[in-house]
């Protein structure tokens, strides 16, 4: 007899796999209801309007009708979850409340459509989320229950921990998340690199330090969509994802709540660092929603390298100066 759909040994299903997990029955339905909700995001990818919406984020940045779309698709799934006290978004203005605090609940704070400037070009965009027990958001990283995301490239996969290894699961013909990877484990090192922001506004020691990957022979691979790149340094193992303090931005361009914190959380899980130059993204005490962070991400020997650069650059003028005086 056939195995019931999304049972078989060859097709875990999400759910089933959350199951598995030694975490409670509200996280477990938190989680599905985010992944259901991506099903309609990824629609609204495909089929929906490239144009503005005529309003900006907190950031005041221009947002597309899509990432208005998105934003909505995710709080009403959120909201009628039934599991979520408060939620933030890189779209809202503000922390929504979906009920008062009580036992069993979780906060989330999400990016509902990451990279959504890139949809009208065709490259790969993603859903990134973060998951806090209770209602209090603005916390450090490191206090997360889960994080996820759901990247909507040629196909569609959704990655997720809630602090016992990583997992991939990739959507099949039947819109269903089946399991493809499972403990994914990053190498100490990596060949590949993903530099962010516009190179002639970095410090000296980025630059020295992207010379210093270049002359190593690393491949630079950087699609402009935070998911998809994090994804490929994540899914290959090795590599690593900067987006550094620029002259003129010292705190980079990424967000901690949406970006940041989640992403730091997955690879943390999978044996890799992320840092802000100085201390791990997750130490990071969140001060207000719309904080940003440089960051460096990926393999802890290509993190730790990064950040020497930036001490090294920083310790220069002190050891010049007793130099001259000495
Ligand atoms: O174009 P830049 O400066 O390299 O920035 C790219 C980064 O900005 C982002 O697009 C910012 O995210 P949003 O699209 O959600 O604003 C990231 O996906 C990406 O890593
Ligand atoms: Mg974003
Ligand atoms: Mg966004």
């Amino acid at each position: 007899m056939p195995a019931a759909p999304g049972t078989s040994k060859f097709q875990i299903e999400l759910r089933r796999h959350l199951r598995g997990q030694n975490i409670s029955d509200n996280l477990v339905h938190l989680i599905c209801e985010i992944a259901e909700a991506s099903k309609y995001v990824i629609n609204a990818v495909r089929t929906g309007d490239l144009g503005v919406a005529g309003t900006s984020n907190l950031y005041g940045e221009e947002q597309l009708a899509l990432d208005v779309l998105s934003d909505r698709i995710m709080r009403k799934r959120l909201i009628h979850s039934g599991v979520v006290c408060n939620i933030a978004s890189e779209e809202m203005d503000e922390i929504y409340q979906a009920q008062a605090s009580a036992d069993g609940l979780y906060s989330v704070a999400y990016d509902p459509l990451d990279g959504s400037s890139l949809v009208d070009v065709n490259l790969a965009v993603g859903t990134i989320v973060s998951i806090y027990e209770g209602c209090d958001l603005l916390q450090p990283g490191r206090n997360q229950v889960a994080a996820m995301y759901i990247l909507y490239g040629p196909r569609v996969s959704l990655v997720y921990t809630v602090g016992d290894g990583v997992h991939e699961f990739t959507m099949n013909n039947l819109m269903e998340f089946t399991l493809t990877r499972e403990n994914i484990r990053m190498q100490e090192e990596g060949n590949i690199y993903a530099p962010g922001g516009l190179r002639n506004k970095y410090n000296d020691g980025d630059e020295k330090f992207i010379r210093h990957l270049e002359a190593k022979g690393c491949k630079l691979r950087y699609s402009g969509g935070f998911v998809p790149d994090i994804n490929q340094v994540l899914m290959k193992g090795k590599g690593i994802f900067m987006y550094p303090a620029l002259k003129g931005s010292p705190n980079g361009k990424l967000r901690v709540l949406f970006e940041l914190n989640p992403m730091a959380f997955i690879v943390e899980h999978a044996g890799g660092a992320a840092s802000n130059g100085s201390i791990p993204i997750l130490d990071i005490v969140p001060e207000s929603l719309d904080q940003r962070a440089p960051i460096y991400i990926g393999c802890k020997a290509d993190v730790k390298a990064a950040t020497d650069f930036l001490v090294e650059k920083a310790q220069e003028p002190a050891a010049a100066a007793s130099f001259v005086n000495g």
